[in-house]
């Protein structure tokens, strides 16, 4: 025998120094969910241990972030009904309850990058993420709507916006509109590979913002598709997209090496809520060790090329590290 590859596997120690990948508090973007009212940290039904905040709570939770070293979170606010229209309206308000929520988490943590979810969904009477007609979701009126909500997040203080839309040029109407502002160092991190997946069930519960008619498969892109995703990608780059992103994380590791391999930007990765939950209800049934598939899972994923992952684990995680 000449080579034996075990060698390298004999103790921890040895493993430890030959390890390729490994996890830092640094690699991840806590989503957050954000509702009006007051002393409110519920829990979402279908999220075991994962909450929405009230922007008194918010304070508390970023902090506690901090403290365990995640330092860039993501907003999602859960609009009431009675806001939502078919423009999303309501996502410019300047004194809506995102761009209320940016500035709570700057006041309590200067520091934290703060990055805010630009889509219309939370805030369409359809659940779809561009304005509707006849059944169809717009794309040219879509992007502009979505370039000025950009704009108001961003003026509210918002580090990074995160388009998760999938309409078609909405990253240059974006750049061109916060360029034109003089907003020159907002940055933008595109979901550029973001998939029709059913994987993101769990969310929808969270916000309460299920598509009323039909699916998402006009915008979303099509499971099946490869190629499709580099396209998407290297356009939102030429767009003015600062960083990329591929969702879900798990079944489409193959893309994300993939555009890590063809790309000269950071690439970011969104293990999304139905990741979350099949793991937290198969340990709850004591069919897996949690916190050993969590980390397993979270390592594959940056293994697979993720400079970043927006994670629902983050915090669970990062006390084992
Ligand atoms: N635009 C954000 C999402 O769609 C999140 C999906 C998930 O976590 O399931
Ligand atoms: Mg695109």
């Amino acid at each position: 025998m000449l080579i034996r590859n075990r060698r390298l596997r004999t103790n921890e120690v040895i493993r430890g120094l030959v390890r390729e990948t490994s996890l830092t508090p640094n690699d991840f973007i806590v989503p957050l969910f954000v509702v009006e009212g007051k002393n409110i940290k519920e829990e979402i039904a279908s999220m075991p241990n994962y909450f929405r905040y009230s922007l008194d709570l918010l304070e508390k939770e970023v902090k506690e972030l901090w403290d365990l070293g995640l330092k860039s979170v993501l907003i999602f606010v859960k609009v009431p009904d009675n806001l939502k229209d078919n423009k999303g309206t309501e996502a410019l308000n300047k004194d809506g309850l995102m761009q209320r929520a940016v500035k709570t988490i700057k006041d309590a943590v200067p520091e934290m990058l703060v990055m805010t979810d630009v889509a219309l969904d939370p805030y369409s009477s359809y659940g779809h993420d561009g304005i509707v007609e006849n059944g169809y979701i717009l794309n040219d009126p879509t992007k502009e709507v979505l370039a000025k909500m950009s704009l108001s997040h961003v003026q509210a203080g918002a580090d990074f916006v995160a388009p998760s839309d999938m309409m078609d040029g909405r990253i240059k109407a974006i750049r061109e509109l916060l360029e034109q502002e003089k907003h020159f160092n907002a940055g933008i991190l595109s979901y550029s590979a973001k998939y029709a997946s059913a994987f993101y069930g769990p969310f929808r519960d969270a916000l309460d913002s299920a598509p009323g008619f039909g699916d998402k498969k006009t915008y979303q892109m099509d499971p099946a598709n490869r190629e499709e995703a580099i396209k998407e990608t290297l356009q939102d780059i030429e767009e003015g997209a600062d960083m990329v992103m591929v969702k879900p994380g798990l079944c489409y590791l193959d893309i994300v090496r993939e555009i890590k391999n063809t790309v000269n930007v950071p690439v970011a990765v969104y293990q999304v809520s139905g990741e979350y939950s099949m793991l937290k209800a198969a340990a709850e049934k004591g069919w897996l060790d949690h916190d050993a598939v969590m980390l397993e899972q979270l390592t594959a994923i940056k293994r697979a090329g993720a400079q970043m992952i927006a994670s629902y684990f983050a915090k669970d995680a990062v006390k084992l590290l």
